[in-house]
């Protein structure tokens, strides 16, 4: 079942076409990574998914519904989630406070629900915290449930961002370079997670440029080059294309 639909995106920063003419569309339940070499547009496909940029052309359907053009806070409610390239923690607060924020996106915005709800609120903010628990488990994270942010080594950091994420309870997260930075090990724990995700149900895009895993985790592959789609398809089908090939020796 189609989950994301892209038909003949693009966004031109003056002179500069970021990303030009890409379609494809994305099933429910897989990892689909997007790789293609430095300056590509894959960031910036990113952040037109995720409402951090509006297009210039094209749509964007979650669920057949158009959502080009929405903020990002409109995409949370409606179960789209992201993390960043660089890392968005904050370090003056606690580990658990920083997937808490993520929980608070699902809380009631409507003044007047949220008043009935106020007598219950101690309870759901201790219900917050024990998912919130959960979730740096779920991400090999227990044993920094109480631990401040900043205590934190970068690969259980850029775990913890996963974790925030995932408590905005996502049908469909944007993982911008999560293994970026990290040593083998802490790659092989994304790695992992990334597997247990998308075994949950989420579906999972990934930019990333390990290709040791993106060829392990991927069902399907978009290569973007100078902003425009070079190719779409498994591991193995774009492993054998002679035009991502060439575009990642230079030779075109
Ligand atoms: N806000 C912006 N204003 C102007 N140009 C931009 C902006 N954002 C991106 N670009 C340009 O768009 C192009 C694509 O950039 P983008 O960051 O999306 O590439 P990328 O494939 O993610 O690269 P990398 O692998 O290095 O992260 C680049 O030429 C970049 O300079």
């Amino acid at each position: 079942m189609t989950l994301l639909q892209v038909d003949q995106l693009s966004i031109h920063f003056g002179g500069v076409k970021a990303v030009q003419n890409v379609s494809f569309t994305i099933d429910a339940g897989i990892v689909y990574s997007v790789i293609g070499p430095n300056g590509a547009g894959k960031t910036t496909l990113f952040n037109l998914i995720t409402g951090v940029y509006k297009p210039t052309t094209g749509t964007i359907r979650l669920d057949g519904e158009a959502i080009e053009g929405r903020s990002p806070n409109e995409l949370a409610e409606r179960g789209v989630a992201r993390t960043f390239q660089n890392l968005q923690i904050c370090m003056n607060m606690s580990a658990l406070e920083n997937v808490m924020v993520g929980a608070h996106l699902q809380l009631d915005r409507n003044p007047l629900k949220a008043a009935l709800r106020w007598p219950t609120l101690r309870q759901r903010d201790a219900q917050l915290r024990q998912e919130a628990a959960e979730l740096m488990k779920f991400v090999g994270l227990g044993e920094y449930v109480n631990a401040r942010a900043d205590a934190m080594s970068y690969g259980a950091l850029k775990r913890l961002e996963i974790s925030r994420a995932l408590a905005m309870k996502p049908r469909l997260v944007f993982l911008d370079e999560p293994a970026a930075g990290l040593n083998p090990t802490e790659t092989q724990a994304v790695d992992e997670l990334v597997r247990k995700m998308a075994d949950s149900g989420v579906t999972v895009v990934l930019v990333e440029h390990d290709m040791k895993m993106v060829m392990n985790l991927s069902d399907r592959i978009l290569v973007l080059d100078y902003g425009k789609k070079l190719a779409e398809g498994t591991g193995e089908e774009i492993r054998r294309n002679p035009d991502v090939i060439a575009a990642y020796l230079g030779t075109h």
